[in-house]
């Protein structure tokens, strides 16, 4: 069959977090099993797009409102990343530096998903499906249904992603204008509490919602931002896929990122190597067990329990052990995040920005890696961290709940209830002590390293709901 995935974001092309990671992955798994896969994401001018060649395979103009956006579709000529990738190129829009936090991001990301239909509409061939992810892509359902112009496109069948609920991509009616002519009595799908709600419209629209892990569908239904008794009311069409993660590239035998690598018969003198590496770099104590966070510095991430949880564990531990964290967001916690270097000066940093190659780099040099979020719809750090031999530390939430067993139950990790600094430092305690324990934390080790969270395994899932939507054919 043949699949559109829309996405504000792919891995390499741009990427802000996890959902990057999934739309620059998945579609690689779908080629490989077989189906036509092509990946549409705005030409931002990052350093993939200067790095590499394109083509023009399409131009067009975009109207939203008075005003008119020209736009080219670019091709990626080599199919490097094992589906054809496609860009939208609006150069007033999408020029710049960063994805998102524009005073316009509403106007972009309209006009990328018209320019998207736009396109495939002049296409020869009409997809069979079109998977929209988050709320940047969550008005496309609609439009494919309703939106006169694109009537050609009726028969496909539309799939919203959740990776984030939290974002919906709200804006007032007094927008609506922009939206290609339909027929007003599809108007109430646009409405959600009084203003046009992207997120509410595609999980209305949409023939099939699912989201990135089974219990973060079980979540939204109780809590979703003011969406819940919408997710309640499509629980027939929704369903959880957990996410997987891209086994070539997170492959801790042949990542080029690391400083050494190794296997799962190797991981012991392996990871030292690496811990060496980060050691090193932040003045940290390799004899010490290093816990490390990687992640958006903002609430849903217990970004802000951060700076009192580290100050915490180190004085409990009396400095035996390290704490390193990557990361941006939120400026108070950064500067709180900074700040404590003063004070554990030798078992403490933190370097504050986006660093790619650090992250893999901190996945296998680590000992623990804590994610003590509120909400996590599925969390990919703990994946990449079970792979490279690195114990999660979760509270269990989302997708962290469905993927990382207490090993006090014979599991891979450690886990706590409450988003609270006294659960994080009571982890991290039972983690020190843990530690001690060679026998047993190589067990747990292993454990981890041997779990298949693949795509391979996953895809199928996908391709389940997309030929279940097919056979039903409902308008
Ligand atoms: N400062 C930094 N430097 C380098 N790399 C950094 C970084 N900050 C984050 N990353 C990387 O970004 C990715 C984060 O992915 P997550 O899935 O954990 O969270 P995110 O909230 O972005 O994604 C949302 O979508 C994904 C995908 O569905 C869900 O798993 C998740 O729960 C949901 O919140 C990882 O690859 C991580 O290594």
């Amino acid at each position: 069959m043949e699949i559109f995935h829309i996405s504000a974001e792919c891995y390499p092309m741009a990427k802000v977090g996890g959902l990057a990671d999934v739309v620059g992955a998945l579609p690689k798994y779908q080629t490989n099993a077989g189906h036509k896969v092509r990946v549409v994401v705005p030409c931002y001018s990052t350093k993939f797009r200067k790095e590499n060649d394109f083509e023009c395979v399409h131009w067009g103009s975009v109207k939203l409102g008075n005003f008119d956006f020209p736009f080219s579709v670019l091709k990626e000529t080599t199919n490097k990343l094992g589906y054809e990738l496609y860009l939208i190129e609006i150069n007033e829009l999408f020029d710049r530096p960063n994805v998102y936090g524009y005073e316009d991001d509403i106007e972009r990301f309209l006009a990328f998903q018209i320019a998207s239909l736009d396109w495939i509409l002049m296409r020869e061939d009409v997809p069979n499906i079109i998977n929209c992810h988050d709320h940047h892509t969550g008005l496309i359902p609609f439009l494919v249904k309703y939106a006169y112009k694109y009537e050609k496109l009726r028969s496909i069948r539309t799939v919203i992603t959740i990776h984030n609920g939290l974002y919906q991509g709200w804006f007032g009616f007094d927008k609506i204008h922009y939206l290609p002519e339909f027929d007003l009595i599809h108007v109430g799908f646009l409405e959600w509490n009084n203003s046009l709600n992207s997120l509410a419209v595609g999980i209305k629209c949409a023939h099939a919602v699912t989201t990135v892990s089974p219990s973060y569908l079980n979540e939204i239904n109780i809590a979703a931002n003011g969406l819940e008794t919408l997710f309640n009311s499509v629980r027939n069409k929704s369903k959880g896929i957990l996410n997987g993660i891209d086994f070539e590239v997170w492959d801790p035998s042949k990542d080029q990122m690391l400083a050494h690598n190794y296997s799962i018969d190797t991981f012991e003198i392996g990871k030292q190597k690496n811990k060496e590496k980060l050691c090193e770099e932040f003045e940290l104590d390799p004899t010490k067990p290093l816990f490390s966070f990687i992640g958006r510095l903002f609430e849903e991430k217990g970004g802000d329990l951060l700076p009192q949880a580290s100050a915490l564990a180190l004085s409990e531990n009396f400095e035996n052990i390290n704490i390193l964290i990557l990361g941006s967001g939120n400026s108070v916690i950064e500067e709180q995040l900074v700040q404590l270097r003063n004070d554990y000066k030798g078992n403490y940093n933190v370097f504050i920005g986006y660093n790619e190659e650090l992250a893999h780099l901190i996945y296998a040099g680590s000992d623990y890696i804590l994610m003590p979020s509120r909400v996590e719809p599925c969390g990919l750090n703990q994946m990449y961290a079970l792979r490279y031999g690195t114990v999660p530390i979760v509270r269990r939430t989302g997708g962290l709940r469905d993927t990382v067993i207490d090993f006090g139950d014979n599991g891979n990790g450690i886990c706590h209830d409450q988003a609270s600094v006294g659960d994080i430092c009571y982890s991290i305690n039972r983690a020190v002590r843990l530690y001690e324990d060679k026998l047993n934390f190589n067990k747990i080790i292993k454990i981890g390293m041997a779990t298949d969270h693949s795509w391979e395994r996953v895809c199928q899932e996908y391709i389940e709901i997309y030929n279940l939507i097919i056979e039903k054919n409902e308008v």
